[in-house]
């Protein structure tokens, strides 16, 4: 799946409303406020031009003002009377249109921020808990993206555009319903023109949907490409790629500018034809009253028609065109919201990637450490190379397993497979006896203490990096891992000591510094089994051999796998195995596989200076190292 997929992996027609009802039930009742506080405060805005009009014909006419719902014996007779009672109803109108909307506002806005914290949270929640597989194929920038720019639009959409909405719908059915009671055969009038007038706006709204997903895809590749750019500054300014990579940030922009344009042409085209067509439609009721009050009700209208009634509905008339014309504006708020919503439930409700719960089987603890790996095939997702090929290897608790190959051998793919981070295609792992199948992903990180050649560092403190996988840490802990990885001394030099700040990636130390502290997090976790892959690769000879000496005894009680180029770093451990084309080549002691003058004895005699006595056959590995 493409980093652009997201909102096809939602798999849902209707994204924004899949997220009120789930996500929103919890706060529907604000929901509920926000309608009727909106609706009513429409209606009783609508009311005054009405009465205003009943007032013109009783005041200036003499005509009865009745008032619908209103028992007539309730109503004043003398015009001063009529004058009172229509400013006691104006206020009283006013009064209800003010608290009405207010309460209106207060509970979509509640209900909008509700839904959103929650929807962001969880959305970031699933998105780290995505396997490993999605983040090879979607850029973190992107990811991003969805966080904050998709739940930005989504929170305009439930702030502002919902509400409004529930005034376009409230404000078209009271300016009809008074438009009825004024005058229906005007009102019937009007109504023949609302088909063209649905028409278009929706004609618009299919255009602007098919747009609106173009722009969210081109601005997630945008963002995408500013982090990229960003995240490599040194690489970028050491290679000098400056104007490269702003290329290419002009490219993406460009594609997004051009595909913002794009929607924005057909919706600069929506609004002065709405505008034309409700100036044409209002100016032909206003001839169509007139000549009906001076001279006679024209062609097929009969009955009578006052002033009074003509100048509301032509007011009405007027009010409909603004929630006419916010019709299509909202649309495009609607459809760009769904792209959103669709792009958000791609990631929060992407099933695909979300590991069935109910296999594992919480209770099974990890306590030993042995390791099995049965005739186990792999290939990446996506590609068509083998990474690991029937790979078999049987290892008891407590032993420490040196891994050795070229680059590309598939050393890191066995250890990634171990933690779960992919499911192997064939064969089985199995750790304490237990398949990997059956254990819960947590309970299996949690025994295995992991340190990669580029450890993350986040940025904190150099004392909550050491503890990220165990919080609850004493300093005496912290000070004992950290001596045993060698790193206690140089954080002792600093003014701030462990309070000291490593920066973004720990980009205020060195990479060995960064090592050690990694090496110090793992040791602090304490688990029955620890992953160093190429964990020494950037600490100095000196360094390497202190952490050595230290790790020997660390090892002692735990199951141990040591990756590495540098044969110096496993030649200790109790076996070795040699990787080469993702096959186990050798296995066995350093002192046997030097007796086999196979790879492992190409692999030592490059790394101690001797490649005259390098195989032809392996001659290769040299250039691969
Ligand atoms: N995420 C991935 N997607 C596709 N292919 C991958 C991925 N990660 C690794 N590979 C490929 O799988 C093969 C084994 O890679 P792996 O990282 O296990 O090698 P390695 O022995 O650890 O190499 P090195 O010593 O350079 O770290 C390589 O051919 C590599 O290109």
């Amino acid at each position: 799946m493409s980093r652009r997929d997201f909102a096809e992996a939602a798999g849902t027609q209707m994204p924004l409303l899949r997220i009120i009802r789930t996500v929103g039930r919890p706060n529907l009742p604000y929901f509920l406020l926000g309608i009727v506080g909106t609706t009513v405060g429409t209606f009783a805005s609508y009311a005054d031009i009405y009465l205003i009009g009943l007032a013109i014909d009783a005041i200036f006419n003499q005509q009865a003002f009745s008032v619908p719902l209103l028992s007539e014996s309730l109503l004043p007779e003398s015009q001063m009377g009529l004058l009172f009672q229509t400013v006691i109803f104006l206020i009283a109108f006013k009064a209800a249109d003010i608290i009405a909307t207010m309460c209106g506002r207060f509970g979509f806005n509640v209900f909008a921020q509700r839904v959103l914290h929650d929807l962001r949270v969880e959305t970031f929640d699933t998105a780290q808990r995505l396997g490993i597989e999605f983040f090879d194929t979607n850029e973190s920038g992107d990811v991003m993206n969805v966080l904050n720019d998709d739940i930005n639009k989504l929170e305009e959409f439930l702030t502002f555009s919902i509400r409004h909405t529930i005034w376009i719908v409230a404000s078209l059915s009271a300016s009809m319903i008074f438009m009825l009671e004024l005058n229906v055969q005007l009102a019937f009038v009007v109504l023949v023109a609302s088909p063209l007038f649905a028409g278009i706006n929706y004609w618009f709204s299919q255009e602007l949907e098919k747009r609106q997903d173009i722009v969210r895809a081109k601005a997630g590749s945008l963002n995408a490409q500013l982090k990229t750019s960003l995240s490599g500054i040194y690489q970028i300014k050491s290679s000098n790629a400056e104007a490269f990579e702003t290329e290419r940030v002009e490219q993406a922009s460009d594609d997004h500018l051009q595909a913002r344009w794009d929607d924005r042409r057909i919706y600069a085209r929506q609004r002065p034809l709405m505008r034309l067509l409700s100036g044409a439609w209002l100016l032909l009721i206003l001839v169509i009253g007139f000549y009906w009050i001076v001279v006679e009700p024209p062609m097929f209208f009969e009955g009578t028609l006052t002033a009074g009634q003509l100048i509301p509905f032509l007011i009405y008339m007027q009010r409909l065109t603004k929630p006419m014309q916010d019709f299509g504006w909202i649309l495009e708020k609607y459809k760009e919201a769904k792209a959103s919503a669709k792009r958000i439930l791609g990631i929060s409700r992407g099933d695909e990637y979300t590991p069935t719960q109910a296999e594992f089987d919480p209770s099974i603890p990890i306590t030993q450490g042995s390791v099995e790996w049965n005739n186990v095939q792999f290939r990446y997702p996506g590609s068509s190379e083998q990474a690991l090929t029937d790979i078999s290897m049987s290892v008891d608790a407590g032993e420490t397993i040196g891994i050795v190959g070229t680059t590309g051998a598939g050393k890191s793919t066995l250890t990634k497979l171990l933690l779960k981070f992919y499911v192997p295609d064939s064969g089985r792992i199995r750790v304490d006896g237990h398949d990997l199948d059956d254990i819960a992903p947590a309970t299996l990180r949690s025994a295995v203490g992991y340190v990669s050649q580029d450890p993350y560092l986040f940025d904190r403190s150099i004392r909550e990096n050491i503890t990220y996988s165990y919080p609850e840490a004493t300093d005496e802990e912290i000070k004992a891992a950290a001596k045993t990885a060698g790193i206690h001394d140089f954080v002792g030099r600093l003014p701030d000591g462990y309070h000291t700040n490593v920066g973004e990636h720990g980009e205020k130390l060195s990479g060995g510094q960064k090592q050690r502290i990694a090496i110090a997090r793992a040791i602090l976790q304490d688990p029955p089994l620890m992953i160093l892959d190429e964990a020494t690769s950037h600490v100095d000879n000196e360094t390497e051999s202190f952490i050595q000496r230290n790790l020997e005894e660390l090892t002692a009680n735990r199951t141990t796998f040591i990756i590495a180029h540098r044969i110096s770093t496993v030649r200790t451990a109790d076996r070795i195995f040699v990787l080469k084309d993702g096959m186990i080549r050798e296995k066995g002691d350093h002192t046997d596989l030097l007796a086999q003058e196979g790879v492992y004895t190409d692999l030592w005699n490059i790394q101690v200076g001797d490649v005259q006595s390098v195989t032809e056959d392996s001659r290769s590995i040299d250039s691969q190292l």
